[in-house]
């Protein structure tokens, strides 16, 4: 069944719509094919980080204030210049067409009506001005970047630039793409009508890679991404672009402040969503020693495992100043394309303002480290936080 063939579902916030991003996921898998549903869905190796990033959000409960002037709650925060509706933006995926076959264009769409930015990826299947065109400046656009050689990386930041892109966003976890299990037995590879025609004429399409038993995607990053690139190259691109440089994948305070003192804008925690090192920490388990090491020089951003506002609520106590979020709005976008990809931003933000709301955070800048609590109360010495104390009168 082609992506969108059984039209649309209803959309997440219309009359029995999904009500939580749950209810979106199980709708969206009745709708793909099962190749591209685990493609989408899938994690490395066995996919332990995957479940790990969800698993980390039980480790932390919220401490709610009570008594607090609520009746204003501004979820807003500020980046790069930009005002957001939330901290919330979405992170690159390659080929939305596999859920939709507007692709990115609905995904802007959404992402422009919920006032979120939307991290387009190198690997999209659309123009990245005619995405541009379709966000209508109503959403700040991100462009993520691999590193397939300088040539083509200074091209796509150039007309990144000139397209009225925000920022870059260079990741650096995938020197090559992880062995997935899932893709490896379906012998995946994205169907020949999806190209990644931003980066098209350099490398071949991803069909020239199919072969049975393998996946094609993995194939592909064998042979193009460059596995040499250091934190020069890192320099070099920030000297030579005039868009702010933020680093995703970043999941130690080592790599965090080299990332500061070479220049980045921001860092992403992130384990590409279990995607890449099978046995990585779990991207929320990363943040507080991120966040420490960073100390406030630059933002923090977080990703892997976003499913409810009370996630965003915990991220941002434990450092994050936004999270990015994933799967969810390929599933949005799988159920109901532009109108459902809106409204699992949507059900994220009502979520994080009814949490800021009832836990007496009025501002997302409230939620800071005395906002959460480790869970289980820590008894013994391997769970997270033993040892912290709370500080008196937060
Ligand atoms: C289908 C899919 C494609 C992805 N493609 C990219 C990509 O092209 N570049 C990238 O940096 N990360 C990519 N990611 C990782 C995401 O940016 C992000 O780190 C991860 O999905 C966050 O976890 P979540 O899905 O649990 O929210 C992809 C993830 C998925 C699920
Ligand atoms: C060479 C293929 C690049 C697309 C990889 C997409 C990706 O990062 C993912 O996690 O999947």
């Amino acid at each position: 069944m082609p992506p969108g063939s059984a039209g649309p579902a209803p959309a997440p916030g219309t009359p029995g719509g999904p009500l939580t991003v749950a209810d979106v996921e199980t709708a969206a898998r009745g709708r793909l094919p099962a190749d591209v549903w685990d493609f989408i869905e899938g994690g490395s190796r066995t996919e332990w980080t995957l479940a790990a990033n969800r698993a980390q959000f039980g480790h932390w409960a919220l401490r709610p204030r009570v008594l607090v002037d609520v009746s204003d709650p501004d979820p807003s925060v500020e980046l790069f210049g930009d005002r957001l509706a939330a901290p919330l933006a979405v992170a690159p995926m390659a080929y939305h067409e596999l859920a939709h076959e507007e692709g990115e264009l609905a995904t802007a769409r959404a992402a422009a009506a919920e006032g979120v930015p939307l991290v387009v990826a190198a690997f999209a299947g659309r123009g990245l001005e005619e995405i541009a065109t379709a966000a209508g400046g109503g959403a700040p656009l991100w462009l993520q970047l691999y590193w397939l050689g300088r040539k083509v990386v200074d091209e796509l930041a150039d007309r990144a630039a000139v397209a009225g892109y925000r920022a870059l966003v260079v990741t650096a976890d995938a020197p090559r793409v992880a062995r997935r299990l899932r893709d490896v037995r379906n012998s995946f590879a994205p169907p020949p009508h999806i190209r990644a025609v931003n980066v098209d004429g350099a490398v071949p399409p991803v069909t020239a890679y199919r072969a049975a038993g393998a996946s094609a995607i993995e194939a592909q990053s064998r042979d193009r991404f460059d596995p040499s690139v250091t934190w020069a190259d890192l320099a070099r691109l920030r000297e030579r672009t005039r868009l702010p440089v933020v680093l995703k994948g970043v999941l130690t305070a080592e790599d965090a402040r080299l990332a500061v003192e070479h220049g980045c804008a921001a860092v992403i925690v992130s384990n590409h969503g279990g995607r890449q090192l099978d046995g990585a920490l779990p991207s929320l388990a990363a943040l507080p020693e991120v966040a420490e090491a960073v100390a406030g020089r630059i933002p923090v951003l977080l990703d892997g495992g976003i499913r409810h506002g009370s996630d965003i609520a915990k991220a941002l106590a434990l450092g994050a100043q936004a999270v990015l979020v994933g799967r969810p709005v390929l599933w949005g976008l799988a159920c109901a394309g532009a109108p459902g990809a809106a409204g699992v931003l949507r059900l994220l933000r009502e979520e994080f303002e009814e949490a800021m709301t009832l836990a007496g955070r009025p501002r997302a800048t409230d939620f800071t480290r005395t906002a959460v609590t480790p869970w289980p109360p820590p008894t013994w010495s391997g769970a997270p936080g033993f040892g912290e104390a709370i500080p008196e009168g937060s």
